[in-house]
């Protein structure tokens, strides 16, 4: 597929939210301009590297006075995505699939969970938070007519391989996988790997340790 838009260096994409919620705050407090030095005072990360990441985006600073506030909001949101709708089915409606269903919160992110999809009959042909949840034999036909082209995996690691298999044969083009298993698949479709465990490690680590 051919894509003409620069390459941004995935740190640098992952620092981006960070400047969003920064400007959304000073902006819901009637700031007008920002510079990258005000933002680096807030967020502790070098203004060279906030300027560097920032100029991704096609929005211009002015010297000495910096960005606007509201373009540089909407500027963030639209480059990082998180204006477009995009439609998610949750693979797995457990402990974790159940929570991200029900989170309001990944809608402002751009990312509506339509519809659930489980083994367990106690599960499947209810409704979490006003989206259905379907047994997993009706991935492939449901898949197309709920216009989905994420999922959102959260089954038991056993069954990763196969149901993200499943996914990509019923035409998703990305998969944000919660599991510990390292999924392989076609080289066109996404897979991003989340882990608050592996953030749980780095915390502890970095813990002064206790003595025995
Ligand atoms: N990445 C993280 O931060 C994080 C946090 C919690 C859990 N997890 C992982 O998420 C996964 C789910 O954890 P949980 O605590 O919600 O487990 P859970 O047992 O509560 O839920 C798993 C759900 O998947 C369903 N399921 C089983 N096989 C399936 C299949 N083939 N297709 C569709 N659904 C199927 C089960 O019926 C159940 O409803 C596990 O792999 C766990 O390791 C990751």
């Amino acid at each position: 597929m051919e894509n003409n838009e620069p390459y941004v260096p995935e740190p640098a994409i992952s620092r981006l939210p960070w400047y969003l919620a920064c400007v959304s705050r000073l902006r819901a407090q009637g700031v007008e301009y920002v510079s990258t030095t005000a933002i680096s005072q807030e967020l502790n990360v070098e203004s060279s590297q906030i300027a560097k990441d920032l100029s991704y985006l096609s929005i211009k600073g002015k010297t000495r006075i910096g960005y606007e506030v509201k373009e540089l909001e909407r500027g963030l949101y639209d480059f990082l995505g998180f204006r477009r709708e995009h439609k998610a089915v949750m693979m797995g409606v457990g402990s974790l699939g159940s929570a991200l269903i029900a989170d309001s919160g990944l809608s402002r992110y751009g990312l509506d969970i339509v519809a659930g999809f489980d083994v367990n009959p106690d599960v499947v042909g209810r409704s979490l938070n006003g989206k259905p949840i379907y047994p997993l034999s009706e991935l492939s036909r449901r898949v197309g007519e709920l216009g989905a082209e994420i999922a959102v995996i959260a089954v038991p690691v056993e069954s990763c391989a196969e149901v993200a298999e499943m996914c990509v044969a019923a035409g998703i083009k990305a998969l944000w996988n919660f599991t510990p298993f390292r999924i392989r698949t076609a080289p066109d479709v996404v897979v991003q790997n989340t882990s608050i465990y592996a953030h749980l490690a780095v915390m502890y680590n970095r813990m002064p340790r206790h003595k025995d």
